[in-house]
């Protein structure tokens, strides 16, 4: 069967995205998905993303990772917002829904801003810190981000978790509201340019632990800059918002 898809990218995250309005795409078949993200051997990307229709949002955004496995990604949410509006499924406001519930986004330009879930399942550990953002994310304080070993203490970090396991974030501090962070994403299995759900984890997890005083965070990270503000009620973590590029890169044809 020919598949004709819209390669996105926001920040450096990069995402094979289909118009799946008519369900033809095979989404149980796992070995299809990773074929379709391998770099090598298919498109390439971190992640599939197909947009459906659903009855009381403007459209139904599913992700699986470049191993298939399904999830909730926030770069592919602002990505996911980009495409609706290219398949003039919206304007420049919209609710749709996801695997980690409904979300409210607007688009300006190619700049998505997306809310994320309330965030409340935040465990701060020794060293670090758990967030469920949508996702599960551990996040970690390091010095020196720039020679640190983010693929080999990722993964290692990423199986101490009970399955599925936990995406890793390493961080560093640049000012009172400014944070550089790398990630290692499970379900790619390799560190990625930016990671969305990762960011909204670490502006929390700094929040909670006093790193920063500030409700709107500046997150550099290897494919561009990300932001996230927030509000905070007796510990739990409201009006969310993830902001960032999301843009078109190309569209093609493929046998799948
Ligand atoms: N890159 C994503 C997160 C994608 C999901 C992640 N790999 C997982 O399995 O939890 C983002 O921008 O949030």
């Amino acid at each position: 069967m020919k598949l004709t898809f819209f390669k996105y990218q926001g920040t450096g995250n990069d995402f094979v995205m289909v118009d799946n309005r008519t369900k033809t795409f095979p989404k149980q078949n796992t070995d299809k998905i990773s074929q379709i993200c391998d770099r090598h051997f298919g498109v390439g990307a971190d992640g599939i993303i197909l947009i459906e229709k659903d009855t009381n949002y403007d459209f139904k955004m599913i992700y699986f990772n470049a191993d298939g496995s399904e999830t909730f990604c926030g770069n592919g949410g602002r990505c996911a917002v980009a495409f609706a509006k290219q398949l003039q499924l919206i304007k420049n406001k919209t609710t749709f829904l996801a695997f980690d519930g409904e979300h409210y986004a607007e688009i300006n330009n190619d700049i998505v801003s997306l809310q994320m879930i309330d965030v409340e399942d935040i465990q701060i550990k020794e060293n670090a810190v758990f967030a469920y953002t949508g996702t599960q994310h551990h996040v970690e304080l390091v010095d020196n981000l720039d020679n640190y070993p983010v693929f080999e203490n990722g993964k290692k970090i990423r199986y101490s978790y009970e399955n599925p396991g936990s995406n890793v974030n390493f961080v560093q501090q640049i000012n009172n509201n400014t944070f550089r962070v790398r990630t290692y994403e499970k379900g790619v299995e390799n560190e990625t340019l930016a990671c969305g759900t990762g960011v909204t984890a670490v502006a929390i997890a700094m929040h909670k632990t006093n790193k920063t005083n500030s409700n709107t965070i500046s997150l550099p990270v290897e494919g561009g800059n990300l932001a996230v503000s927030f509000t905070e009620e007796n510990g739990c973590y409201k009006n969310v918002f993830l902001k960032g590029p999301a843009t078109f890169v190309f569209k093609g044809t493929i046998e799948v």
